[in-house]
């Protein structure tokens, strides 16, 4: 459950008068995200989703997540459009946070992701990057590499309370990671956040993509990494091979994979392990009292880094060098 900001009724009814999307007749608190305060809001005119952005959503980047979403659906990309209050304005604020109307898309994110599933959001994450090659708007991503260490900072000794010897194996992959990432691949709007919560499906068609307040620029091959980890581990904690040949082999027929974003994959997706082990260890120390959030537990992701800590190259994710697409 994540609601951290508790909206009465008489705030959300004064709240959409500003929109032209009817009179409110139910709104529940979504049971799931750990970022956001988001309700389901049923009104007279149809179904929508409404988020309270909380702390890590900075206000000025608002703008880019909304406009993103709209940009993204004129290429094709099924994804959640702002609902604009009648004076055009796509974001307002509600019970003192800035807040967004959203439609709701219809879907079930896949609980138990198989090989199909991986090949599908392949295919839709080259397809959003190719989308937002011409997105004129910019914002660099605020969770990159130069941000791990202060999270680092922020955890501190407290990591190996939570796994002994944490703090020493943070720092010394930090360090790894610091020396060695990448300086310069292909690069452009990225999803960063693209979990199985965040993709749905209607039976077995992909129907949209959502929570974009993550996207931002950095390497293509990152997104695609952070997909290799969210999408490619068994529930006990095995590599599935063949569910990461079927991610990387529709997403290169899409957008192909250069041999330099190739190479650089397994070290990338130890960054991307590391992002969210991080975050993970920052929330899961520090849930605000009162909050209604099941925080995600960070030791999935120091399994799935000490994975990527073994992977000599992209041969250990089921593929061979991706050669160029017929
Ligand atoms: N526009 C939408 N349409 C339908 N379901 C949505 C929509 N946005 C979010 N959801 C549902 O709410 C859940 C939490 O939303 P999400 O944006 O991931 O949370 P957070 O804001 O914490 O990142 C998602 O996993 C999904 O089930
Ligand atoms: N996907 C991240 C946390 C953010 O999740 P969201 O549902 O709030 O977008 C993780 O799994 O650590």
């Amino acid at each position: 459950m994540a609601v951290y900001t508790d909206v009465a009724a008489e705030e959300l009814a004064d709240f959409l008068k500003a929109y032209d999307i009817g009179e409110v007749l139910s709104y529940k608190g979504i049971a799931e995200g750990v970022e956001n305060s988001n309700y389901l809001l049923h009104t007279t005119s149809g179904s929508f989703f409404l988020t309270l952005y909380e702390k890590r959503v900075a206000i000025d980047d608002l703008p880019f997540f909304l406009g993103l979403m709209g940009h993204l659906a004129t290429h094709g990309i099924v994804c959640p459009q702002p609902v604009k209050a009648r004076n055009g304005e796509t974001l307002g604020r509600l019970a003192g946070r800035p807040a967004a109307i959203i439609d709701f898309l219809e879907g079930v994110w896949p609980r138990k992701p198989n090989v199909a599933h991986c090949a599908a959001v392949g295919a839709a994450l080259a397809k959003l990057h190719l989308a937002g090659r011409d997105f004129s708007m910019k914002r660099v991503n605020a969770l990159s590499v130069s941000s791990w260490r202060p999270l680092f900072e922020q955890v501190g000794a407290c990591a190996d309370t939570v796994q002994p010897g944490l703090h020493d194996f943070l720092k010394a992959e930090l360090d790894h990671l610091e020396a060695y990432w990448p300086r310069e691949l292909p690069g452009g709007v990225i999803h960063a956040d693209l979990f199985p919560d965040n993709v749905l499906f209607l039976s077995d068609r992909l129907s949209g993509l959502i929570d974009f307040y993550f996207a931002c620029h950095d390497f293509f091959a990152y997104d695609v990494a952070i997909c290799l980890n969210a999408w490619c581990f068994e529930p006990d904690h095995a590599f599935n091979v063949t569910k990461a040949r079927a991610l990387l082999g529709a997403y290169h027929r899409e957008r192909a994979l250069s041999e330099a974003e190739q190479a650089a994959l397994p070290l990338l997706a130890r960054g991307a392990a590391l992002r969210f082990l991080l975050t993970r260890l920052v929330d899961f120390l520090n849930v605000p009292a009162g909050a209604l959030v099941k925080p995600k537990d960070p030791l999935e992701y120091v399994r799935k880094l000490r994975f990527q800590q073994r992977v000599g190259g992209v041969r250990d994710y089921g593929v061979a060098i991706l050669g160029p697409v017929a």
